[in-house]
């Protein structure tokens, strides 16, 4: 049977893959989500003029020429102003952020002048008209739109919704995915693995591409090679109410491998299973009861390679999270042979030579089992289908990791 292309497989599993319905929460919560709509004010700000300086509210024509002398009638300070006006002559104590009172028209910098002790003050340069002084609405106006649907709540988008008086905000609901770990031979870490037994580990780093993509980890644990087993699980991701269901594992077509025959029995219908694409090959999509479903393989460097190419852009959809890849281009580290069907992802340390140039070279060992050289490897060199031999030095495409 053909392969799919990695790309055909790519925009399948996008196809339909809309931000999904929104919540409302106490902004405090709603750091690094997303908006679902957009962030009106509630408030002008500044409210008042404002003083942008610690000195003295003036008008600007009593101090022409200097020095002049101005008498101190008040203080104005952030959070208590100063009741009364301004008149020719006569100056008001301000701090920044101080609402500055009436008649003023411009704020000198203390530095600028001198305390006298009858109550005065003495201004020694002259300062022009409307001086350090943030007019009212200077950021922004009450009704103003501040934030579009889509924004990812960043610190200052946070702050400014904030600023805005907006207690709490409508974000897109995060995507609920599903994880299940399948395999006899796995033990949770820090579990005493029997003589047969091996640690399960991809369901770290797939719960970490997911929570990193705005989604929500419902980790099911890890479940036998019983085809009964990992039914229930199934049905306990439904039950939970998950967007996504990852398993991991018993893709292929051994004795064990189960699950495609479990998510069958269960309803799903499959989009497309086996991809042109190492690690990877066994890759299955499916959709179950509005579920979409997403067959890892068990090889580790498998799941996570196909955790970041096909996983983190289905939840940064599902999450209404803008998804770009880091593509770039670099240049081969080493001689490259000629590649077969089936677009590779090689592990390699991609690193600027002396000019600048990203040198990406291939590390020795590619076993899909290797971890380590998987966490070694900050990208991968992409070789596209039925690559001709490449010398290093040649051009060539990299999606950088970290
Ligand atoms: N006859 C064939 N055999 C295999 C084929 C094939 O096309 N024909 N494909 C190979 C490829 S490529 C891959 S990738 C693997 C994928 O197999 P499965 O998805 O069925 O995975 P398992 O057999 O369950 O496990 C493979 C390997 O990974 C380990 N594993 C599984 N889950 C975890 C986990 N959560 N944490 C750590 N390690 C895990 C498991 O112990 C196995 O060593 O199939 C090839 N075979
Ligand atoms: O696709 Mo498998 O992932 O080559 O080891």
């Amino acid at each position: 049977m053909a392969l799919l292309p990695v790309d055909e497989a790519l925009a399948r599993l996008l196809a339909g893959a809309e931000p999904l319905g929104e919540e409302i929460l106490p902004i405090a919560q709603a750091g690094r989500r997303v908006l679902a709509r957009p962030v009106e004010a509630y408030h002008t700000q500044p409210p008042f003029d404002a003083s942008a300086m610690d000195g003295y509210a003036i008008r600007a024509d009593d101090v022409l020429s200097v020095p002049a002398q101005l008498k101190v009638i008040g203080e104005s300070a952030a959070g208590r102003r100063f009741a009364g006006a301004v008149a020719a002559g006569e100056a008001v104590r301000i701090f920044t952020g101080a609402p500055v009172p009436p008649g003023a028209d411009t704020v000198l910098i203390q530095e600028n002048t001198e305390r006298l002790e009858d109550g005065a003050v003495r201004v020694l340069q002259t300062v022009s008209k409307g001086r350090n002084i943030r007019r009212a609405g200077l950021d922004f106006s009450k009704s103003d739109v501040l934030l579009q649907p889509g924004r990812v709540l960043d610190p200052a988008a946070l702050s400014l919704a904030a600023a805005a008086n907006n207690a709490a905000l409508h974000v897109v609901r995060r995507p609920k995915v599903a994880i299940i770990a399948t395999g006899d031979e796995l033990v949770a870490p820090g579990e005493v693995p029997g003589p047969d037994q091996i640690i399960s580990s991809n369901d770290l780093g797939i719960a970490e591409i997911i929570r990193i993509r705005g989604g929500e980890v419902l980790d099911l644990g890890i479940v036998g090679d019983r085809i009964e087993h990992i039914e229930a699980a199934i049905a306990t991701a439904i039950e939970k109410g998950a967007d996504v269901l990852v398993t991991l594992g018993g893709a292929s077509v051994g004795d064990h491998d189960l699950v495609h025959a479990a998510l069958t029995r269960r309803g799903m219908e499959l989009d497309f299973w086996k991809i042109a694409m190492r690690p990877g090959k066994p890759l299955m999509f499916g959709r179950l009861q509005g579920l979409c479903v997403l067959g890892l393989p068990g090889n580790p460097v498998s799941s996570l390679v196909c955790g970041h190419l096909f996983l983190a852009p289905l939840v940064s959809a599902l999450a209404g999270r803008p998804y770009r890849p880091d593509i770039r281009r670099a240049r081969l580290g080493a001689d490259m042979p000629a590649n077969d069907q089936r677009r590779d992802h090689i592990r390699a340390e991609i690193h600027p030579n002396e000019h600048g140039e990203l040198i990406a070279t291939p590390l020795p060992l590619q076993d899909s089992s290797m971890l380590s050289a998987l966490a070694r490897a900050n990208g991968l060199i992409i070789r596209e289908p039925h690559a001709e031999p490449a010398r290093a030095g040649d051009p060539c495409e990299v999606l950088m990791l970290r």
